[in-house]
């Protein structure tokens, strides 16, 4: 794998003082990396920046300093090497949903032929499960439909990292399982490297390799990475059935229920630059069920 597929260094973000207003440090210092292939997700209370990271990581908002090297290369602007997704779908309302898709796939290979586009974005469309529903437009479908078409043009044109602004927020219990669980699926089956918000605690174990959790803000920051130890082929149904389920979400609740306003009042050491990585409630003598390549700081028995 490659391990600095993304690799944030020193990132800030600040907003000048206006209108009586003192200047809002979103973040600064921040630093963290993600291997490719990888599935983050971020947690984080409202208004800690989740969202103004993901930005800057698409390429969409500036940071005030720091770097994104993305496969190498800086991040300076919006690419279509990365997929977007948001929790509105952001499509273009007067073509269909295939209409949506060859849109986007002709901006990203603009010498393909009409026909090589259409028999890959059809691929796609099937992919999560909307054919038939090709020529409808927009208005015509359900959010989750909606969602599913935003989902299919982010993956139909390959991006090397595909980021989530809390894509399944608006969607009903029923359907957000059935879409998590398909966008897992294609995640294993293409090995996408992924960059999430959620403010769903379950979500983020059933989907994610590691959980970045975020501070308070202002001056957020990354406090800790937490490792996904289940095993890879975790499906909701049957992960609360496994011991190691509960010992993180009880870790990731009491992040976000206390120790994220406390580490946010407490200033940062020189040491701190890259978040520790915790592998919740694993006792001395456990070994994770997944490989562990990082030094792992273990905690207690929650
Ligand atoms: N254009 C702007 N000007 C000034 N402040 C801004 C601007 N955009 C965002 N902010 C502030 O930056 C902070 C981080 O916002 P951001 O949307 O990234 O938070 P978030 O964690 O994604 O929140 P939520 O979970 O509610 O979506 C907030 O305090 C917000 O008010």
């Amino acid at each position: 794998m490659q391990e600095n597929f993304l690799s944030v260094e020193g990132l800030s973000k600040l907003y000048p003082a206006a209108r009586g207003n003192d200047k809002l440090v979103v973040f600064e210092d921040m630093h963290f990396r993600i291997g490719k292939g990888e599935f983050v997700c971020v947690l984080g209370h409202s208004g800690c920046g989740k969202s103004t990271v993901l930005n800057i990581l698409a390429g969409l908002d500036q940071a005030s300093a720091g770097t994104v090297i993305m496969d190498e290369r800086e991040v300076a602007g919006p690419s279509l090497e990365r997929g977007v997704i948001f929790q509105s779908h952001a499509l273009l309302p007067w073509l269909s949903v295939l209409g949506n898709l060859e849109f986007a796939v002709k901006s990203r290979w603009p010498a393909w032929r009409h026909q090589k586009i259409r028999e890959h974005c059809r691929q796609y469309i099937e992919l999560v499960g909307l054919q038939g529903a090709e020529h409808k437009k927009p208005a015509e479908l359900s959010g989750g439909m909606k969602q599913r078409v935003g989902i299919a043009r982010a993956f139909a044109i390959q991006p090397k990292m595909l980021l989530m602004d809390e894509p399944f927020g608006a969607l009903d219990a029923l359907t957000r399982g059935v879409i998590q669980e398909e966008l897992l699926k294609i995640c294993a089956a293409t090995g996408q490297t992924v960059f999430m918000i959620t403010h769903d605690v379950d979500e983020a174990i059933l989907l994610a390799d590691k959980i970045f959790l975020m501070s308070n803000g202002p001056r957020a920051r990354i406090a800790e990475i937490v490792l996904n130890t289940l095993p890879r082929t975790r499906t909701r149904h049957d992960i609360h059935k496994h011991p190691q389920y509960y010992r993180i979400r009880n870790h990731l609740l009491d992040f976000l229920i206390s120790r994220s306003s406390q580490i946010s009042r407490e200033t940062m050491s020189a040491g701190d630059a890259q978040p520790p990585i915790v592998v919740p409630g694993l006792f001395e003598d456990e070994e994770p069920e997944r490989e562990v390549k990082a030094p792992v700081y273990r905690l207690n028995k929650i």
